[in-house]
C-alpha cells in the first residue's frame, strides 16, 4: 500500500534522514493498493494493477478481496506468465484473499484462486497483529516467505519509528512483537497435505520430495533485551529461507500432480534453487536493510566496523576493571541507591515551595555522611611517591602503564611553548579589541583561559548585561539554538529554559531523548572551571524580556514562529530538526524567559575546529551496546590509535569522564578541538545540556574510560582530593561559584549534594585500579589493568 504523501505511521527512515520529523506528515491523502508480481528479472509485465482506496481505514480489505485479486490472476499474471515462455513458480503468502472465496474457516475454504499456493500454512493457528492500536485483524501465521519478511518488517519499522529521541510513532503491540513467527514444529506434525484437504502423497504418484534440510527448531529466541545480535538474524533468515524452500516445493507438487496451470517439465532440483535463491536475494535485502537502519546516529569509527557484530558484555571478563569496579560499587551501595530509586521514581519530584526551602530539609543521606570519612591517604601515598617508587611500584603489581599519571610535562609546557591563537594567527590585541575579541586571541593550546583570567568576568558580565542587538536561528546540532549579538561584536550561544530546576531525567527516557537543560549549561562551565580544566566557553544565565529582546530583534523565519498560547503567554520555537512544533514551544511568563548564554567560539577564519568521534561514545540506539561496553581490552586499543597513542589527549578524556560523571552527562558523542593546535591540545567542552539530569542515580558507566583504562591525570586528582578532604566540599564550591549568576540558585539542591557523592566514587574508583594490580598475581590474562 501506498499514501499519497507518505505514511505518519508506516515509514521507512535512512540513517541519513533520521533528523527529519516522522510526525510531520499530518494528511496521508488517499491510499493505493498496487498488486504486482515479480521475478529475479523485474516486475512482469502487464501485472501492475493500482487500486485506489476506497477507504482510508487502514484496513486494505475494503478495496483488496478474492474477486480482484481473481480478476488480476485471471486476467494479468496468467497472460503475463504465458508471455515469459518459461515454467515457472508462484509464490504467494496465506492472506485470505488469495483463496477465493474468503472464509474464515481455513480448512474448509474453497481454494478457487491457485488451488496449492497455501502450501501447509493453512494448518497453523490464526495470530493477531494489532493495526493502529485499535482493530484486531486475524491472519493466519506466516510460514512462506512472504509473511516470514512481512513479521521481519514489522519489526524493523517499529525500530525505526523510534526517532533518534526514542519517541514511538505507532502503537505497537509488544505481545505480537516479540512473537516469532511460529516455527515449522506446527507444519511438521501436519500431513503433507493440499489446503483443501487433498493428501498430497496420494495426489502424486512418484516418489515423495526428498526432504529439504531445515534448520533445527530454534528453542528460544530472545529479543529485546539482549539485543538481537547479527548470528541471530542470519539464524532466522535461514529458517526462513528453509520453510519457503519447503513451501514452493510443496507447492509445485500439488500443482503438478493436479495439472494445473503451472503444469510443467522444470526439474524439481531446479525449481528447489529457484524458491531458495530467490528466499536468498529477499533475504539478503532485509539484512541490508536492518545493517543500514540500526547504525549510529552519525559517521564512523575506525574502531567500531559500522554493522561490526555485537557481542555481550561479559560480567566477568578479563581486563574489565570497569566491572569489577562496578560490581563491588553496586554491592557496597545496594541499600542506599534502594532509597535514591524511590526518589527517582516520580518523574517530576514534589518541588518545594521555593529552593530555600529544600537546602533548609535536613540532608536526607545523613546516616552514611556521619560514617568515618575516607580520607584517600592511600591515594595520597601513592602520589607522594617519586617516579622511581612508582616505578617500582608498577613493576611489582605487573602493570604495564601507571594508573596516575603526572601528564607528559604539558603542565611545564603551559609556560613555555603554550601558544595562543593571536600568536599563531599574528593577530595583537589592540587598544580597543572587543573583550570576545581578546578572549579569542588569547585562547592557548592547552587551555581556553588562565586560572587567573579577567577576561572571563568581563565577558560573563557583558552577555548578562549588554543589550541585544539581533537575535537568529543557529545551524547544526538538534536542538532549537539562537545566536544573540550584541554590541561590539559580541556574540552569545542562547538555549532556553525549557523546563523546571527540578525536573528531572523521565525514568524511561534514554540519555538521548532527556530534557536539554539550560541551567546544565551554566554550572557546567563553573564545573569546569572549578576543577581546573578550563576548556569550557564561559556561560552565564540571563532573564530575558521575549518581546523587546527577543521578538522586536528576531526576523524572517524565526519571528514567523512566535505565537500566543492559550494561556497569554508569549511563545515560539524556531525551526530545527527536533522539538521546533508548537507542542514543543519554549513559552515566556508571560514574556519573561531565562535561558544559558555561551560566549562565541572564535570563527572558522580564526580558529577552526575538529571534530573527533569520542571512542567512548554511546551506541544511540535503544538496544545496542557500543564496542566498549563489550570489548574486554577495549583501552588497550583505544591506547594504540592516534591521537590517543600519545600526549595528552587520553588524559583530556578522563577528565571529561570526571566532568561529565560529576554531573551526569552520558550525551558526549563527539568532541572538538582547535586545528591549528594540532593533536596535542585539550578537548572543548561543549554541549553539557543533559547534564544535572538523576540527581539520585550515579551513573557508573559514564566512568568507563577512567576504570577501563585505569588511569587520570595527577593534577585532576588532587583537585579531587582536595575537594573530598575539605574544608570546601565541592558541592560547596559549586554553590558558591553559582551564586554569582543572575538566574542563581542554578542547580537544585541534590544536585549539588550528588556532587561530592560522586568524588567519593571516583576516588573509590582509582584505589579499585591500584588495588586491583595488586591481586594481579592470582589472576591471568589481567596484566592489562
Ligand atoms: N559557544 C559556542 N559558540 C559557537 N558555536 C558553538 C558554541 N557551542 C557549541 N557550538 C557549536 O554548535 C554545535 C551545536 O551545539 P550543541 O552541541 O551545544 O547543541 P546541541 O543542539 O545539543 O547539538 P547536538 O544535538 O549535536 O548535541 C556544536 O557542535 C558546536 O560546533
Ligand atoms: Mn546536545
Amino acid at each position: 500500500m501506498v499514501y499519497q504523501n507518505g505514511s505518519s505511521i508506516r515509514r521507512w527512515v535512512h540513517d541519513t534522514d533520521l533528523k527529519s520529523n516522522p510526525t510531520k506528515i499530518k494528511s496521508e491523502g488517499s491510499r493505493f493498493t498496487i498488486l504486482h508480481a515479480g521475478c529475479s528479472t523485474g516486475f512482469l509485465d502487464g501485472c501492475n494493477n493500482f487500486l485506489n482506496s476506497k477507504n482510508n481505514d487502514r484496513d486494505y480489505h475494503e478495496t483488496m478481496d478474492g474477486t480482484n485479486f481473481q480478476n488480476w490472476v485471471v486476467n494479468q499474471l496468467i497472460p503475463a506468465l504465458g508471455k515469459l515462455n518459461q515454467k515457472c513458480v508462484v509464490v504467494l503468502d496465506t492472506v485470505s484473499y488469495h483463496s477465493y472465496p474468503p472464509s474464515n474457516n481455513l480448512e474448509t475454504r474453497p481454494t478457487l484462486g491457485l488451488p496449492c499456493a497455501r502450501g501447509a500454512a493453512a494448518h497453523q493457528s490464526p495470530k493477531t497483529f494489532h493495526h493502529n492500536g485499535t482493530t484486531t485483524h486475524p491472519k493466519t501465521v506466516a510460514n512462506s516467505l512472504i509473511l516470514a519478511r512481512k513479521y521481519q518488517l514489522r519489526q524493523l519499522s517499529h525500530d525505526e519509528r523510534t526517532t533518534p529521541e526514542g519517541y514511538i510513532h505507532e502503537h505497537y503491540s509488544p505481545k505480537s512483537a516479540r512473537k516469532l513467527p511460529k516455527s515449522r514444529s506446527v507444519d511438521e506434525e501436519a500431513p503433507r497435505r493440499c489446503p483443501d484437504g487433498t493428501d498430497l502423497e496420494s495426489l502424486s504418484p512418484r516418489s515423495p520430495v526428498p526432504p529439504v534440510p531445515r534448520a533445527p527448531p530454534r528453542t528460544k529466541l530472545k529479543f529485546s533485551p539482549p539485543p538481537e545480535s547479527a548470528a541471530d538474524r542470519a539464524d532466522k533468515g535461514s529458517e526462513g529461507a528453509t520453510r519457503v524452500s519447503t513451501d514452493s516445493t510443496e507447492t509445485v507438487e500439488c500443482v503438478r500432480a493436479r495439472g494445473n496451470m503451472f503444469r510443467g517439465g522444470m526439474k524439481l532440483k531446479e525449481r528447489f534453487i529457484l524458491g531458495a535463491s530467490v528466499a536468498a536475494v529477499l533475504f539478503t535485502f532485509l539484512l541490508v536493510v536492518d545493517i543500514q537502519m540500526d547504525l549510529g546516529m552519525s559517521g564512523h569509527h575506525r574502531l567500531v566496523p559500522s554493522h561490526g557484530r555485537v557481542k555481550y558484555v561479559q560480567e566477568d571478563a578479563a581486563g574489565s576493571a570497569y566491572n569489577s569496579f562496578r560490581k563491588r560499587f553496586l554491592q557496597k551501595t545496594h541499600s542506599a541507591s534502594s532509597t535514591n530509586a524511590s526518589k527517582e521514581s516520580l518523574p517530576i519530584e514534589p518541588a518545594p515551595n521555593t529552593l530555600k526551602d529544600l537546602s533548609e530539609k535536613p540532608a536526607s543521606p545523613g546516616k552514611e555522611a556521619k560514617e568515618k570519612h575516607d580520607d584517600f591517604g592511600d591515594l595520597m601515598d601513592y602520589i607522594m611517591l617519586d617516579s622511581a617508587e612508582r616505578e617500582k611500584h608498577r613493576v611489582e603489581i605487573d602493570r604495564v602503564h601507571p594508573v596516575i599519571q603526572k601528564s607528559p610535562g604539558w603542565e611545564s609546557l603551559k609556560v613555555v611553548g603554550n601558544p595562543t591563537i593571536g600568536e599563531l594567527r599574528k593577530i595583537a590585541v589592540r587598544e580597543n579589541s572587543t573583550v570576545l575579541e581578546k578572549f579569542h586571541l588569547q585562547i592557548s593550546q592547552h587551555e581556553l583561559y588562565p586560572a587567573d583570567s579577567e577576561l572571563v568576568d568581563l565577558l560573563i558580565h557583558e552577555m548578562a548585561t549588554e543589550p541585544i542587538v539581533h537575535v537568529s536561528q543557529k545551524t547544526g546540532g538538534t536542538q532549537l539554538k539562537l545566536v544573540i549579538d550584541y554590541p561590539n561584536s559580541l556574540q552569545a550561544l542562547f538555549k532556553p529554559m525549557r523546563f523546571p530546576r527540578e525536573q528531572q531525567t523521565l525514568p524511561n527516557h534514554f540519555y538521548f531523548t532527556d530534557f536539554e537543560r539550560h541551567n546544565a549549561e551554566i554550572a557546567a562551565f563553573h564545573l569546569d572551571r572549578l576543577l581546573g580544566f578550563r576548556r569550557a566557553m564561559p556561560v552565564t544565565g540571563r532573564l530575558l524580556n521575549m518581546t523587546t529582546e527577543l521578538y522586536q530583534k528576531a526576523e524572517g523565519d524565526l519571528l514567523k514562529t512566535f505565537f500566543v498560547s492559550p494561556s497569554d503567554n508569549l511563545c515560539f520555537h524556531g525551526k530545527c530538526t527536533y522539538y521546533c512544533d508548537t507542542s514543543h514551544a519554549i513559552c515566556g511568563t508571560p514574556d519573561s524567559l531565562e535561558g544559558s548564554f555561551a560566549a562565541f567560539l572564535p570563527s572558522n577564519e580564526i580558529a577552526a575546529r575538529k571534530v573527533w568521534r569520542h571512542p567512548w561514545r554511546r551506541s544511540y540506539h535503544k538496544r545496542r551496546k557500543a564496542q566498549w561496553e563489550t570489548e574486554d581490552n577495549y583501552c588497550s586499543l583505544v591506547r594504540e590509535i592516534p591521537p590517543y597513542d600519545q600526549g595528552r589527549r587520553l588524559y583530556d578524556l578522563m577528565d571529561m569522564a570526571v566532568l561529565d560523571f560529576l554531573m551526569g552527562n552520558m550525551d558526549r558523542h563527539h568532541y572538538e578541538t582547535f586545528r591549528l593546535f594540532g593533536n596535542d591540545t585539550f578537548p572543548l567542552h561543549l554541549d553539557h545540556g543533559r547534564g544535572f539530569g538523576r540527581p539520585f542515580h550515579d551513573e557508573l558507566s559514564i566512568l568507563a574510560p577512567i576504570l577501563q583504562c585505569c588511569m587520570l591525570r595527577q593534577s585532576t586528582l588532587q583537585t579531587l582530593m582536595a575537594f573530598h578532604n575539605g574544608p570546601t566540599k565541592l558541592g560547596e564550591a559549586l554553590s558558591q561559584s553559582l551564586a554569582k549568576d543572575p538566574v542563581a540558585p542554578v542547580l537544585w539542591e541534590p544536585h549539588l549534594e550528588a556532587l561530592d557523592r560522586r568524588v567519593e566514587i571516583i576516588l573509590r574508583g582509582i584505589r579499585d585500579c591500584l588495588q586491583k594490580g595488586e591481586d594481579l598475581g592470582s589472576e591471568t590474562g589481567d596484566e592489562d589493568t
